[in-house]
């Protein structure tokens, strides 16, 4: 799908129908929230719903539901090794529903550090929401003629990459029902705003310290700004990360919503954000841009 992508940035975009492909949503869904919250709520969704508060996630249900394992994607119970409850497959699901009418066919760019989970959450959000989606890394080294990332920074150095960023971004600007995980530093540049501004930004705002675990774990081949040879390799991320993040923290800021991680582990009373599942912070980020589309 992204070579197919890539291919028509080179030569043409292909707009898409949003009108045509706006899903309708529907179902019935019963939840018995726990003893906490006696109050029994019961979700209709129809196509005439407001976008409400409805069924709160952060309070695992006891439901009753009339759908099973088999009415969610794989990519939702199962993101890589994220394996996602049914509570918050469901909930997910719910949400989806609810807020997709809402959001036009207007794309959805995550942004945040290296390692935020952008790929991940994106994957999740659009499959839920029936959106494709791309990644601006992946296209950017398909339009580079399958250069890696990391060799186009050093082939052709960083401000090369940039404006191939910005190039992929002008052209995705064209288009709907996308959810785009854009690099981390393509918030730099005030014209990719202006390119995302046609759709929703949401930025994954995840703690120094799990950012650096992650990158720790699974190495800096494919990020030539944390790249290093050796040594401590969470010590250097978390030292490279946090110049980073002190350079781009107020541009990450400008999104229209923000998804933090530390706010989530809080609601749920969890002292760490290592125990938030995909699934769980793809639900919150579906409720900041309800929030947003709000305002
Ligand atoms: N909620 C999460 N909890 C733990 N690890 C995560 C979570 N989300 C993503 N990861 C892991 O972090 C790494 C970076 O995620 P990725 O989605 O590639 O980030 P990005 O696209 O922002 O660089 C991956 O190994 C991924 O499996
Ligand atoms: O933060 C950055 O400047 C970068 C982030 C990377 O993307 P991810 O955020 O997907 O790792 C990639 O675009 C490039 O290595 C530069």
């Amino acid at each position: 799908m992204e070579a197919k992508l890539a291919q028509s940035l080179q030569f043409s975009i292909t707009c898409i129908d949003s009108e045509k492909m706006v899903r309708k949503p529907s179902g019935l869904l019963l939840f018995s929230p726990r003893a906490s919250d006696q109050k029994r709520l019961q979700v209709h969704i129809s196509s005439h719903l407001q976008p409400t508060r409805t069924a709160s996630w952060h309070k695992p249900a006891a439901l009753k539901v009339s759908c099973s394992y088999k009415n969610f994607p794989d990519s939702i119970l199962k993101s890589g090794s994220f394996p996602a409850s049914f509570d918050e497959a469901m909930i997910l699901k719910n949400k989806s529903e609810e807020i997709e009418p809402y959001l036009n066919g207007r794309c959805i760019y995550l942004v945040g550090m290296m390692g935020s989970g952008k790929t991940t959450i994106g994957r999740i959000l659009s499959e839920v929401l029936g959106y494709s989606f791309f990644d601006c890394d992946t296209l950017i080294e398909h339009t580079v003629g399958g250069t890696s990332v990391a060799e186009i920074f050093k082939l052709h150095g960083e401000s090369f990459f940039r404006d191939n960023e910005t190039e992929v971004l002008q052209k995705l600007s064209l288009m709907h029902r996308l959810v785009v995980s854009t690099g981390g530093g393509a918030v730099i540049r005030p014209i990719n705003w202006k390119y995302m501004q046609k759709g929703f930004s949401v930025w994954l705002d995840v703690p120094l310290e799990a950012l650096a675990r992650r990158i720790a774990a699974i190495g800096t081949e494919s990020r030539p700004l944390l790249h290093h040879d050796s040594g401590d390799a969470y010590a250097k991320a978390f030292n490279r990360l946090s110049t980073l993040l002190e350079e781009r923290g107020e541009a990450y800021a400008n999104a229209d919503a923000r998804v933090s991680l530390e706010n989530i582990a809080s609601k749920l009373g969890y002292i760490d954000v290592c125990n938030l599942t995909p699934t769980v912070i793809a639900i919150e980020a579906l409720e900041q841009i309800e929030s947003f589309l709000k305002k």
